[in-house]
């Protein structure tokens, strides 16, 4: 237990000190936009609102609304997701929900008409639809920012610019699709009003996802932790420690939650709404509950392998952390890279290609979303699999590629049935895509194989090497939650 006895001044003498060098540390790491970077954020929300307004003037009077109810009409944008939550980089995407009235459906006025009115934008680029999903929504570039457009239908004529959608006057009759829409939005929005102190928990959550990004554990479509089940962690985690220093309150973190005994799961704590019984999650090996309505969980993909993953590096937070008197301590060695190339021997790549720039972003964001059904196979073969999130590309081929290296453990044999991976994999990939195929390509990599200049772990990573190159996870990521059918 990280508990300190008041009396004991070098303890907080230290605690202080490891708050304030991680403080450092986080704005050594850029990890907060600077001012300008602010600005054309809220410049783009701005101008995504003034779209949706006038947007549904124009739907209402193609559905013939008399002409009180077009003058009255409204529809708004929210945001959500590291946005919401304040905890964004400058590379993150903006998670932003369209919410309009009742009579704007999703298929015509949203995915048809919308879509072509913001396709005409200047502003905009490499939009798509991702209409098949859990979550259906557009995707796009607003003068190069990442959104994520999903899309919420009210019972109003009138949809106030801050709708408050915990008021449950705006939850009535509404579809699932809207529902579960919304509840990105809620989740948010109970969790700000849940921790005690809001700054503590986005610097807390801030660490936490740098964290998570560099020990190779975040990323749902990859069975790891997404942005949401960190935000319920560390709002879990200051919810028990009110008072508790940025130091104090990582600390715990990895205390609590590599003792934790899943699958128990972890809850917010709210009154008496939840009885734990009526709530148990038993799909998921780390039942996360999503604080936007009393029975939903965060979607997990976590399998086998990456729940201990995941277990590891807690256990390794937690060791690393809980002596407050050490004296060689560094944030750096918490937040170092997860060394690949020393931890395993053998690898399986998997090389996508396109033969066309512009397609590769549809391509690679759609095998990314077949993940989780490959994960199960080649754990059902192999028995673990490490499925490293980082995308990496070969600059020497000529054409447009990803390629993802994720680490086995040593075989007796090595012997493995690529063909039959590949045969699998792809029956998976084939299940449902329309737009043009890429290549997919798996192969097995002993040590010695893999690309020498490949930064796969701490030492190369700082070494800048330059034949091959890692994509930003933040800038290239297709989201983990939209394409996850
Ligand atoms: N697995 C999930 N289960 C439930 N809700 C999810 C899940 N994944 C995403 N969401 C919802 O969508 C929002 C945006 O997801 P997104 O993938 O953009 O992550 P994020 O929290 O914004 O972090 P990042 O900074 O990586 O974008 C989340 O905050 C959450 O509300
Ligand atoms: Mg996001
Ligand atoms: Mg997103």
């Amino acid at each position: 237990m990280y508990c300190l006895p008041p009396s004991h001044s070098l303890f907080f003498t230290m605690d202080n000190q490891r708050s304030m060098s991680l403080l450092q540390f986080i704005g050594d790491e850029g990890l907060v936009p600077s001012p300008q970077e602010e600005q054309k954020r809220k410049n783009v929300i701005d101008s995504l609102k003034q779209i949706v307004s006038s947007w549904i003037k124009e739907v209402a009077r193609r559905h013939r609304l008399p002409k009180h109810h077009i003058d009255l009409t409204s529809a708004t944008i929210l945001t959500y997701g590291s946005y919401g939550l304040r905890v964004h980089t400058s590379v993150s995407d903006i998670d932003a929900l369209c919410v309009a009235p009742f009579f704007a459906s999703i298929a015509e006025d949203f995915f048809v008409l919308l879509h072509r009115i913001l396709k005409t934008r200047p502003e905009v680029s490499q939009i798509h639809c991702v209409k098949t999903a859990k979550v259906p929504l557009m995707r796009f570039k607003f003068d190069g920012i990442s959104i994520d457009l999903p899309y919420a239908r009210l019972n109003v004529l009138y949809v106030p610019e801050n709708v408050d959608i915990l008021n449950p006057f705006f939850m009535r009759n509404i579809d699932d699709t809207s529902w579960r829409s919304l509840s990105g939005v809620r989740a948010n929005k109970r969790i700000l009003q849940l921790v005690p102190n809001v700054e503590n928990f986005q610097y807390t959550l801030r660490c936490l996802k740098l964290w998570a990004k560099r020990r190779g554990v975040y990323g749902t479509l990859l069975g790891y932790l997404g942005g949401v089940h960190l935000a319920v962690l560390a709002a879990y985690v200051c919810q028990r420690h009110p008072d508790a220093t940025l130091n104090a309150l990582i600390v715990n973190f990895f205390r609590i939650f590599a003792f934790w005994r899943w699958p128990t799961p972890v809850i917010l704590q709210e009154g008496m709404l939840l009885t734990t019984v009526d709530v148990i999650d038993t799909r998921s090996c780390m039942p996360i509950w999503l604080p936007s309505g009393p029975y939903e969980y965060c979607h997990s993909n976590i399998t086998r392998s990456t729940f201990y993953r995941i277990k590891a590096e807690f256990m390794r937070g937690h060791i690393m952390t809980r002596d407050i008197l050490k004296t060689d301590f560094h944030w750096d060695n918490i937040f170092e890279p997860f060394p690949y190339s020393k931890i395993y021997s053998r690898f399986v790549k998997i090389y996508l290609s396109t033969p066309d720039q512009c397609q590769l972003g549809d391509w690679v964001g759609w095998v990314k979303s077949r993940f989780r059904g490959f994960l199960a196979i080649l754990e059902g073969v192999e028995g673990f699999c490490d499925p490293n999130p980082t995308e990496y590309v070969a600059n020497e081929k000529t054409e447009p590629n990803v390629a993802f290296y994720w680490g086995l453990q040593p075989s007796r044999n090595n012997f493995v049935d690529i063909d039959f991976l590949e045969r699998e994999f792809m029956k998976i990939i084939n299940n449902g895509y329309e737009c043009s195929h890429g290549k997919m390509e798996l192969s097995i990599l002993l040590d010695p194989q893999l690309p020498k200049n490949a930064q796969f772990d701490d030492e190369t990573v700082k070494g800048r090497k330059t034949l091959w190159k890692i994509i930003d996870h933040d800038n290239k990521k297709s989201s983990q939650w939209p394409c996850d059918t």
